[in-house]
C-alpha cells in the first residue's frame, strides 16, 4: 500500500466529512511571518486580565460568538502542557516564569511522572480582532473568552480526551517536530475528527536541531489530508511562533452552537471531591443560562439542587455568580454523595423538562484487579479514599469482593496498567491508603456447557477453559523484532503500511492479555524506545485457555491466579513459581509453591525452612535429651505449617505481572 494507504483506505464518508471542515477555514488567509513573543504583548494582555480580575469578570461581555472552546491534543510529551503553559502566560492568565512548569499538571503523580493523567481546563481572555489578527492591533480588538483543556497524552487516558473534546468545538493537534506522528496522534486526530470538531495542525519544537517540520508537514498531508499551509510552526520551549496559535484558534473554530433563550441544559464533564465545598463540577453550558441561587435536577438521577456557588476556572476557581451559554465553568451544588455527579449527566433547571445531552459513551474495562487493604483492618479507610478518588476518576469501575487470601476488598476496571498504576498511586499518595493489588487479568466471557455467557473479571471466579479475544495497533520503525514480538505474542497482522520513507505503521490484532503483560516495555527496550502503540478493544475471539492456580503449601492464593493460553501454560507456570520463589522469604517452616492447572501441578518450588538452632543451649547432655529437642522442634514446625499463613510482601504480586 502507498503512503496515504492507512486511513485513505477506509475513504470517504470521513474525509468528505473532513475535506468540508477543511474548506470552510482554509478561504481564511494563514498567518504572518512569524515573531517571538514580545513584552509589549505579554503587558497588553497582563494588563487586561488584571484588569478584568479586579473588576470581578463580568461573563456578560462574552456572548457565544465571543467564545472559543478548545483541546489540546497530542502524543505523549510532544508538548501539550509546555503549550498550556504559554498561552496561559501569553494572556497573563498566569504569570509568566511563575516557577511550576506544566502549570495545569497540579497531581502529584503528574508532576514526579512527568504525564498529564487528568484533562484540566483553563479559562483565558485574548484581546484580537474578530479575524484573529495581532493582539497589537487595538484599534479593532475585540475580547474573546477561550476555554482551554489541556488533555494526556497516554493511550490509557484516551477516555478524559474523548469526554474533553464533548466541551469543544476545536482542537490543537500538536506534533513533535522531530519525532512527527506517533500512534497516539494518530488515535487523537480521530478522536477530534469523529468529534466534527475544527482542527489545528501545531508542529512543535521546533527548535530541536534534529526538527524537520517539512517531513512532519508531508506526514499530517498523507495521513489525514491536513493542509501544510495550514499547519502552525511553534516551538512552546522558546516562545517561536506562539503568537499564531490564539488568532488561529479565534479564527478557525467554530463559536459554541447554543441557544441563550433555551432553558437551561449543563455538561456535567467532571467532578472531584474538595475537603471544604464538597463535590465540585466541572460543567459545559450548552443552552440557556445558569446563576448562583438556581435550583437545578440531574437527568439521571432526578435529584435536585441550589447552585450555592459557580464561576470559571481562571485558572483556578474563580467566582462570576453566572454561566452563560457556551461557557465552560464549575459549579458547587451540594451534592453529598460523589456517586451523584455522573460524568456525563445533563443538568437543568427544575422547572423545565429537558431533552438530555448525548453524554459520554461509558469507558471500556481493559484490566481488571483486586485492591486489598494492606492491613485488613483497614477497609473502611480504603473503601473512603476509594469512593473519593473515583470522583475524580470516573473511569474505574469498583464492586466490593473478597479473597481467601486477602480479605475484604475490591475488584477494580482500568483502561490500562499505567492507568491502574497511577490510581494505586494516587491512592497512597493523596489518601495514604496502602493497598495490596492482585495480578491484573483483562475481562474473558465464559461460556458455559448449557450455552449461557457471562464476563469474567476475576480468574479466581473461573471454573474451568472460557474463550477470549483482542486487537492491537502499532506504529513501529523496528519492523523485524516487532514482527517477531507480535508473533511470539500470539499477534495477526491486519496491515503494513509506510508513513514516509523511514517510517511504518503496522496493525496487529493481539489476545489482550499479550499486551496488557509487559508489552510495551518490550516494545521500548527491542525498537530503544523508538516505536509507539496504540490499542483499542476489538471483539472476543474464541482460544484455548486455561486458569493457572498458584498454591502455597497446598492452598490455592486466589488473589495469584491467572488465566493463560494453553500452550504457554506451562513456562507462564515455571516463571511464576521461580519469581515467587524469590520474594517469599524463609520462615520458620518450609514453603512449597506450586503452579498448577486443576488437580495437576505442572511446576513447583521449595523455599527451605529456617532452621532454629535449638541445640545451642544444650551443653553436654546425652543424645536421648538432644533427640527429644529436635523432635519437640519438628512438631512446632508442622504446628506453623499447618497454622501458620506464609507472608508474601506486596512486591511478589508486582513481580507477578511481568511473567508472560
Ligand atoms: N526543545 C523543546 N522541548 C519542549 C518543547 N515543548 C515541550 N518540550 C519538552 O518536552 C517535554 C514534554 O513536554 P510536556 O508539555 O509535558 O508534554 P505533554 O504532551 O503535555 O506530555 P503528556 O501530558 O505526558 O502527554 C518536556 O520536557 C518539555 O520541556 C519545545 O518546543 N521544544
Amino acid at each position: 500500500m502507498g503512503s496515504s494507504a492507512l486511513y485513505r483506505a477506509s475513504k470517504t464518508l470521513k474525509s468528505q466529512k473532513y475535506f468540508s471542515l477543511l474548506h470552510t477555514y482554509s478561504k481564511f488567509n494563514p498567518f504572518p511571518s512569524a515573531f517571538t513573543l514580545n513584552d509589549n504583548s505579554f503587558g497588553l494582555a497582563r494588563d487586561f486580565c488584571s484588569n478584568s480580575r479586579q473588576n470581578s469578570i463580568d461573563l456578560s461581555q462574552y456572548p457565544p460568538d465571543k467564545i472559543r472552546n478548545f483541546s489540546i491534543i497530542a502524543h505523549v510529551d510532544h508538548g501539550k502542557s509546555t503549550l498550556a503553559d504559554r498561552l496561559l502566560e501569553l494572556t497573563g492568565t498566569i504569570k509568566r516564569g511563575h516557577g511550576q512548569p506544566q502549570y495545569l499538571d497540579k497531581l502529584q503523580v503528574e508532576r514526579e511522572r512527568g504525564i498529564t493523567v487528568k484533562a484540566q481546563t483553563a479559562t483565558m481572555f485574548h484581546k484580537c480582532n474578530n479575524n484573529g489578527s495581532d493582539i497589537n492591533d487595538v484599534d479593532k480588538a475585540a475580547k474573546f473568552l477561550l476555554n482551554l483543556i489541556d488533555t494526556p497524552g497516554h493511550v490509557d487516558f484516551s477516555y478524559e480526551v474523548s469526554r474533553s473534546l464533548a466541551a469543544c468545538q476545536g482542537a490543537l493537534l500538536v506534533v513533535d517536530a522531530a519525532q512527527g506522528v506517533q500512534a497516539q496522534t494518530v488515535a487523537n486526530f480521530y478522536l477530534a475528527f469523529e468529534s466534527n470538531l475544527a482542527i489545528i495542525p501545531v508542529i512543535n519544537k521546533i527548535d530541536q536541531p534534529t526538527a524537520d517540520p517539512d517531513r512532519v508537514k508531508a506526514q499530517l498531508k498523507s495521513m489525514f489530508d491536513l493542509e501544510p499551509s495550514d499547519c502552525l510552526l511553534t516551538s512552546a520551549k522558546t516562545g517561536l511562533g506562539l503568537e499564531q496559535v490564539l488568532p488561529s484558534v479565534i479564527k478557525r473554530i467554530p463559536p459554541p452552537p447554543g441557544n441563550s433563550n433555551s432553558p437551561l441544559r449543563m455538561l456535567l464533564l467532571d467532578s472531584y471531591y474538595d475537603e471544604y465545598k464538597g463535590v465540585i463540577c466541572h460543567v459545559a453550558v450548552v443552552d440557556g443560562v445558569l446563576r448562583k441561587g438556581d435550583k437545578i435536577s440531574s437527568a439521571a438521577t432526578g435529584h435536585a439542587y441550589e447552585v450555592a456557588d459557580v464561576g470559571i476556572m481562571h485558572p483556578e476557581l474563580t467566582p462570576t455568580g453566572v454561566l452563560l451559554t457556551g461557557q465552560v465553568g464549575y459549579i458547587v451544588s451540594g451534592m453529598r454523595s460523589t456517586k451523584e455527579a455522573r460524568v456525563g449527566d445533563t443538568l437543568h433547571h427544575n422547572r423545565f423538562s429537558v431533552e438530555p445531552l448525548p453524554g459520554f459513551k461509558p469507558a471500556r474495562h481493559m484490566v481488571f484487579s483486586g485492591l486489598y487493604p494492606a492491613d485488613g483492618s483497614d477497609f473502611d479507610a480504603l473503601n473512603h479514599a476509594i469512593e473519593r478518588l473515583t470522583c475524580n476518576d470516573a473511569s474505574v469501575s469498583v464492586t466490593k469482593e473478597s479473597s481467601s487470601a486477602l480479605g475484604l476488598g475490591f475488584r477494580c476496571g482500568f483502561l490500562g496498567l499505567l492507568h491502574m498504576d497511577v490510581f494505586h498511586q494516587r491512592l497512597e499518595q493523596e489518601y495514604g491508603a496502602h493497598v495490596i493489588s492482585t495480578v491484573p487479568t483483562v475481562p474473558y466471557i465464559f461460556e458455559y456447557s448449557d450455552g449461557s455467557k457471562a464476563q469474567v473479571q476475576n480468574p479466581a471466579a473461573l471454573p474451568s477453559n472460557p474463550k477470549t479475544e483482542l486487537q492491537l495497533a502499532g506504529n513501529l520503525q523496528y519492523v523485524g523484532p516487532v514482527i517477531t514480538l507480535c508473533s511470539a505474542r500470539r499477534g495477526q497482522q491486519l496491515e503494513y503500511s509506510f508513513m514516509d520513507s523511514q517510517r511504518a505503521f503496522m496493525k496487529y490484532r493481539l489476545p489482550l492479555r499479550e499486551i496488557v503483560v509487559d508489552f510495551y516495555n518490550e516494545l521500548k527496550s527491542i525498537t530503544s524506545g523508538y516505536a509507539s502503540f496504540d490499542y483499542e478493544d476489538s471483539e472476543y475471539q474464541e482460544s484455548d485457555l486455561v486458569k493457572l492456580d498458584v498454591l502455597l503449601n497446598g492452598q490455592p492464593v486466589d488473589a495469584m491466579a491467572t488465566i493463560v493460553h494453553k500452550l504457554k501454560a506451562q513456562r507462564v507456570g515455571r516463571e511464576l513459581v521461580e519469581k515467587l520463589k524469590k520474594f517469599i522469604d524463609r520462615q520458620m517452616f518450609e514453603i512449597t509453591i506450586q503452579a498448577a492447572i486443576g488437580a495437576k501441578v505442572i511446576a513447583r518450588e521449595t523455599v527451605s525452612a529456617m532452621r532454629k538452632n535449638v541445640l545451642a543451649k544444650c551443653y553436654g547432655g546425652d543424645v536421648t535429651r538432644k533427640k527429644k529437642l529436635l523432635e519437640k522442634q519438628k512438631e512446632g514446625k508442622k504446628r506453623m505449617k499447618r497454622i501458620g499463613s506464609v507472608d508474601i510482601p506486596q512486591e511478589a504480586f508486582h513481580e507477578l505481572l511481568k511473567v508472560s
